[in-house]
């Protein structure tokens, strides 16, 4: 089975090169801010990228004030996004293999541009079969986060590329009766395993069946502090969830990755804002990381809205990005190629945006807690006030003598 040509543009970024010269600085400053500039890329990596068919693209953050009592508190931080290499009807060994080839490359790229950090997609380990509500052979591909063949592999490039890795997959919890859970674990730039942090919120959209697969996670918001800051990991759907991301950055997150999978049809134009709206509100910075390419399946299945059964979940559009507390964000990755993004920041700016804009002071959290508390409970009454001159409900309102002229305007 072969995987769909590619469809529609290559990335947002590669329209706006058709603009009048004289417009372009102006739109791409409206649109993603003035904070990242574009830096040279080694040619050993440009090379790889070429060979290997990705993209790769580095940036450097601009704009942080220089302190007298801290140190910049440089890191270099990667996005890898990637199809699956076999489609969903090869053995899956062999498409664990493929995963493993490809990332490999991959993962190498992003320490040829001196990444410290790197996340990977959502259930970068498995095609994303959610689409199919099968079981079998799909429940075979969850893996054990300690010593599953994923987790053993990264470990070794870990060590090897003095890099922490972020890996999202679909965990066997073999503890726990063989529960599966959605889990991404950190690994340090030592190869050691710091935790790990399952999906709290699950999809009930679209093809997004994952509620018949794996469990909610139960671990909260852990922050897992690491040789090259604090780090906190919203797992897919989470992102529509701003509390989700707060609880995060009330954790001390000073980095919020975003590993995902999500298509083309359903979210793409929620795609820059969620992420990029989360990095302003809480004063951190915040990473995007999607899958690319269309997964076909051996099997149609159909998605309950009355449209013919069909063997392929849509195109999962890449744009993995970067966004900073201060609302500048990088210009995405392909929405149709494997890619590596590699951006410098400078971990100073969160407290400057804490200091700028005062959000911490004037988030009125207590008020919040109230209201949060009170909405759990089964008496909970919502606080609205409405307006006396309204109808009150079920009583007969007077008729007027004559047909009045009607409120709306023309
Ligand atoms: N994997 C996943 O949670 N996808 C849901 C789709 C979306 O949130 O855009």
């Amino acid at each position: 089975m072969s995987a769909p040509a590619k469809v529609e543009m290559e990335s947002v970024e590669s329209s706006l090169e058709n603009l009048p010269p004289q417009d372009k600085t102006f739109v791409q400053k409206i649109l993603y801010g003035d904070s990242f500039s574009a830096v040279e890329i080694p040619e050993a990596v440009r090379q790889m990228a070429a060979q290997n068919d990705f993209e790769v693209k580095a940036f450097k953050q601009h704009g942080v004030i220089p302190e007298q009592t801290r140190a910049p508190r440089i890191v270099r931080v990667g996005a890898i996004q990637n199809k699956i290499p076999v489609q969903p009807d090869a053995p899956i060994q062999e498409q664990l293999r493929a995963l493993h080839e490809r990332m490999a490359v991959l993962i190498q790229a992003a320490a040829g541009m001196g990444v410290n950090v790197v996340c990977l997609q959502e259930g970068w380990n498995i095609p994303f079969f959610m689409c199919t509500r099968e079981r079998y052979p799909w429940c075979e591909m969850a893996e054990s986060a300690t010593n599953g063949p994923t987790v053993l592999f990264l470990q070794e490039l870990a060590r090897t590329y003095n890099m922490v890795i972020i890996s999202p997959i679909l965990e066997r919890d073999e503890v726990h009766m063989n529960q599966i859970k959605n889990t991404a674990v950190v690994i340090s730039n030592n190869g050691g395993i710091i935790g790990k942090h399952s999906k709290n919120h699950i999809p009930r959209v679209g093809d997004f069946n994952e509620a018949s697969y794996y469990v909610e996670g139960t671990d909260g918001h852990p922050v897992f502090e690491t040789a090259f800051g604090k780090i906190g990991i919203a797992i897919c759907y989470g992102r529509h969830h701003p509390l989700n991301w707060q609880a995060f950055a009330l954790n001390g997150a000073e980095m919020i990755f975003n590993p995902s999978a999500t298509v083309a049809g359903l979210s793409e134009p929620l795609w820059g804002i969620e992420a990029r709206n989360a990095a302003i509100a809480n004063s951190v910075y915040t990473i995007g990381v999607n899958r690319v390419g269309c997964e076909t399946y051996p099997n149609a299945f159909t998605s309950g809205n009355g449209t013919p059964a069909h063997k392929d979940f849509g195109w999962f559009f890449g744009s993995s990005y970067l966004a900073a507390p201060n609302g500048s964000r990088t210009p995405g990755l392909s929405r149709t190629h494997d890619g590596v993004l590699c951006t410098e920041i400078d971990l100073n700016l969160c407290r400057q945006c804490q200091d700028i804009w005062s959000f911490p002071m004037t988030g009125r959290h207590e008020m919040y807690a109230k209201l949060l508390t009170a909405y759990c409970r089964d008496d909970f009454v919502p606080q609205t006030v409405r307006d006396p001159s309204l109808p009150v409900a079920g009583r007969q309102q007077p008729q007027p003598a004559q047909a009045q002229a009607s409120p709306v305007c023309k």
